[in-house]
């Protein structure tokens, strides 16, 4: 049987031996292609099919056929069903449609996260894959009268309608127009071999074409007009290529203007492939820059890299580790295979697109969950086309499916979005490359400025041995590497021992595959190599860090959000010409509203949490906001309980930091950017546009402008206040904060003006405002990672974090107590339970939240609960996830 599968090439015969047979199997799970259904539903298996999970089947589903994958093989049917109301799978129309390593790695982040496959395979899958793909019945060979003379009718009339076209080919559609029983009759042919049954991926839409104009002229032309002369200035200013529309629009021309330009020879006019993401901007094209020492010995050590090791580039901010990615990139491109970028977030990094899209023009592609579900679905076809090719995207993107897959890399590795909360799988993109570099037995780059501890643990002995201070990293290869990388203690063990080492007890949960086969690749043990860019580009500085005591402020007369020192740069700021940036944690105007008189904190009807005041300008509606539930209420001019006029606001956001600018220095123009201002399409470029064409003086904004900015016109940084950072009562708190901090203060001084970083913290001596002062990554993470020993928190040890919820606080809570001491009862030396407790805060959005905490001991092979058992404790009305490697406690 020939199928398509994902590398869209068809193959043919079967995957052997791949999956074990099931032969003795009757009942299969499988996820119906079917919009708004949820569930994987069970069918019988006719006795003359073999079906092996993965493969796209087509089964009864209400009154139609639809699309199905198969998902597992189960004993018996369950229970509420009685075995005689079960249908049958119709038929096997693609096999091996998941490539061997491909399905592996969805059963892998199935079973490690302690999910159904079919939550992995969502995850995976653009919506509607099958539906739009369709089934085809094409003729085998040669047909020889007679082989139908006992045929049924159907398959006679098939038979013959096929060999009438001359493709030999049909839809299955078209034949079950043409024909009765048309079911039948497939299947009877399909049984002769005489006809064979493929699933055609659906074409792409035609990729949209639109008129480009590119110069040509040598800027000394004599025979124009100033008009048309005029016009090739603002080509040459655009880099020399740009859309004519836009062209048009920009210089207020005509097209015949245009025409009389190409007729004359300066400039091409010619369709081009309009790209299809919202960046589709021409980039100019950019030439490989010449690397700094540090840059080539990380560019060389990772193009030799072996097998699948790892590497983490550890670079200061603007050391120029985006320089790295794309030279490293370049070979594996001409090596006609692919690479995957993963950032945090695309909308907050145009930037680094536009970096790609310069390098590599069209070969860029862009992947992530904020694509419409037709933009979505048409990258994913694009991608297993299997033209060479860089796709860029966020933590789900580590499931593109890429067939010659080259290279991986995190940027920003250390970033928690790559970590998904809900909905399950609560999976790490970090995690789920490690295991997708060794399936697909490719490097993976792990970059950042600021290495999460997880990853910098690993690389730090070897980091030490080898490749310290630059050295090429050795011992891949060797022996030596191999006991180095045994020593580590693995913060994500695999769920299946891979290791050539004795196997060891690992949890298979309740719904996965069981009976499929380890490894596909020569597996080999990855090496992690410790590669430091310590400098920035041309050697500059990286900015000095002022800390400013704001008790102190207060203390000799000064209240405002403002230190002086800040109010200082800020006032000199227009006058040198340069542009300064203002980070303060949160968004709104106030974090909470209280009564001067009553003391009553206005609060979020849903939410244990209090609510935010917002208000962006003289007139604009006051409103309160919860930041949990999104629930929004007019500001009140009277306390709710006591009735008194004197609200007092408290707290600083974004908004009120911008009322501030503009009350002090009404000259300055300022951007304000968070989530309030970037809601709609694009807007992030818009602002950061702007901003760097020098349209405002600063930019007001909270988290998201710490990523990835790069601006040389840039020397001032203020945070405005540390503290809301430092605080949070997560374990991670500290090394979050550091993290955020370091990556605020590395956006100033980019270029040739020095930088300057003022730091405004009620808590100058507290451990991060140090590090973050004196740009100490190692001194503070070694401190940090002896209190993760101390308390057995990751990555010394591991955590699985389970989940309750329910509108009724009585249930949740009675829940979570059975859990606990059902697992209290399981309790053994190498795990610890901690709850159950409420969470933070108790309800959000009206539901009450219970956790229980699971802390592992990495050095002792863990045994975990029967989560099935864990999960039948649950009554309908209490919701439980369990979120395995948790990066978010609160
Ligand atoms: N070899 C080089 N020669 C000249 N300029 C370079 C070189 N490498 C990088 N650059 C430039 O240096 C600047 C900083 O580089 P880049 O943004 O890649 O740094 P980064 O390490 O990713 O920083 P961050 O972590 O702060 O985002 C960019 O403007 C980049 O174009
Ligand atoms: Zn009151
Ligand atoms: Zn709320």
């Amino acid at each position: 049987m020939v199928g398509v599968n994902l590398t869209g090439r068809s193959v043919v015969a079967e995957l052997q031996g791949y999956y074990q047979s099931q032969t003795n199997q009757r009942w299969l799970e499988v996820l119906v292609d079917c919009p708004g259904t949820q569930e994987v539903y069970t069918y019988k298996l006719p006795a003359q099919l073999t079906v092996q999970p993965g493969d796209i089947l087509s089964v009864p589903f209400g009154a139609n056929q639809v699309g199905a994958i198969a998902l597992r093989f189960v004993e018996h049917p369950p229970v509420d069903l009685s075995p005689d109301k079960i249908r049958a799978v119709e038929d096997v129309v693609s096999r091996g449609f998941f490539p061997p390593a491909y399905w592996e790695l969805l059963n892998r982040v199935a079973a490690y996260y302690y999910t159904p496959l079919i939550a992995a395979i969502r995850v995976a899958l653009p919506p509607g894959l099958l539906g739009r793909s369709q089934r085809r019945i094409k003729l085998v060979g040669e047909i020889k009268p007679g082989v139908d003379a006992f045929c049924t009718p159907a398959a006679k009339e098939i038979l013959a309608l096929l060999q009438a076209q001359p493709n030999k080919d049909y839809s299955f559609i078209y034949l079950q127009r043409q024909v009765r029983n048309a079911y039948r009759g497939v299947r009877e042919l399909l049984r002769l071999s005489l006809v064979e049954s493929y699933l055609e991926p659906p074409r792409l839409t035609r990729p949209k074409l639109q008129k480009a104009v590119t110069l040509v002229s040598t800027g000394l032309e004599r025979d124009i007009t100033s008009r048309q002369q005029e016009i090739l200035d603002v080509l040459r200013r655009q880099g020399g290529d740009i859309w004519l529309s836009e062209l048009l629009r920009l210089c207020n021309a005509s097209p015949s203007t245009l025409k009389t330009l190409e007729q004359k020879g300066y400039v091409v006019i010619e369709e081009r492939e309009m790209l299809r993401q919202e960046q589709g901007v021409l980039q100019a094209a950019d030439e490989p820059k010449t690397l700094t020492a540090a840059q080539s010995r990380a560019v060389e050590t990772i193009t030799q890299l072996a097998g699948c090791d790892r590497v983490l580039l550890h670079g200061v901010t603007g050391s120029g580790k985006t320089e790295v990615y794309l030279q490293a990139i370049a070979p594996i491109l001409r090596q006609g295979k692919s690479a995957l970028v993963l950032v945090p977030e695309i909308g907050l990094t145009p930037q680094l697109t536009d970096r790609f899209r310069a390098r590599f023009g069209s070969k860029v592609c862009v992947y992530h969950s904020a694509l419409s579900d037709g933009e979505r679905y048409d990258t994913w076809r694009q991608m297993l086309l299997g033209e060479p090719q860089v796709v860029i995207g966020t933590r789900s993107a580590i499931f593109a499916p890429l067939p010659r897959l080259g290279l991986i890399i995190l940027d920003e590795e250390h970033d928690s979005s790559f970590k998904q909360d809900s909905p399950i799988p609560t999976y790490h993109a970090r995690t789920v490359a490690q295991w997708r570099a060794e399936l697909e037995n490719c490097p993976l780059v792990l970059g950042s400025a600021t290495p999460s501890l997880e990853s910098w643990v690993i690389s730090r002995e070897q980091g030490r041995a080898g490749s310290r201070g630059n050295k090429r990293a050795e011992g891949a290869e060797g022996a030596e590497g191999t006991e180095g990388e045994r020593n580590l203690k693995s913060p994500h063990p695999t769920p299946y021992t891979l290791h050539p080492t004795p196997h060891t007890p690992h949890p298979i949960p309740e719904r996965t595959t069981t009976n499929y086969q380890l490894p596909i690749t020569n597996y080999q043990l990855p090496t992690t190599h410790y590669l430091s860019l310590p400098e920035r580009i041309q050697s500059r500085p990286l900015p000095p860090v002022e800390v400013v005591d704001m008790r102190q402020e207060i203390q000799e007369g000064n209240r405002s959000i403002f230190s002086r020192a800040l109010l200082e740069a800020l006032q000199q700021l227009q006058a040198r010409g340069q542009q300064g940036i203002l980070f303060i944690h949160r968004r709104g105007h106030s974090t909470f509203v209280s009564c001067r008189s009553c003391g009553n904190v206005l609060e979020c009807p849903a939410c244990d949490v209090s609510l935010s005041y917002h208000h962006t300008e003289e007139g604009a509606p006051q409103l309160l906001r919860c930041h949990y539930c999104n629930y929004s209420q007019s500001h009140p001019r009277n306390c709710p309980e006591c009735g008194s006029p004197y609200l007092k606001f408290f707290g600083s956001g974004t908004q009120r930091v911008a009322q501030e600018i503009t009350r002090l220095f009404p000259q300055l123009q300022f951007i304000r950017f968070d989530s309030d201002t970037t809601r709609t399409k694009g807007a992030h470029r818009t602002l950061l546009t702007q901003f760097a064409n020098r349209e405002a003086d600063l930019l007001i904004g909270t988290q998201m402008l710490t990523k990835g900015l790069d601006l040389p016109q840039v020397t001032l940084i203020g945070v405005v206040a540390a503290d809301g950072l430092l605080h949070l009562p997560d374990y991670r708190a500290a090394e979050r904060a550091f993290q955020t901090l370091t990556q605020v203060a590395g956006r100033a001084g980019r270029g040739d003006d020095p930088g300057r970083v003022i730091l405004q913290t009620y808590t100058p001596d507290h451990p991060v405002i140090q590090a973050v002062r004196q740009h100490e990554y190692e001194g503070f993470v070694e401190a940090e990672l002896q209190q993760r020993v101390a308390l057995n928190y990751p990555p010394h040890g591991r955590l699985i974090l389970l989940r309750l919820s329910s509108v009724e606080a009585s249930a949740v809570e009675n829940t979570a107590g059975a859990i606990a001491s059902y697992l209290n009862n399981y309790i053994t030396p190498s795990w610890e339970i901690l709850g159950p407790a409420p969470a933070n805060i108790l309800r959000v959005a009206n539901r009450y939240r219970w956790q229980i905490l699971l802390k592992i001991a990495t050095d002792l092979q863990p045994v975990l609960p029967d989560w099935q058992q864990v999960r039948s404790l649950c009554p309908n009305n209490v919701s439980l996830t369990i979120d395995v490697d948790p990066l978010n406690l609160m």
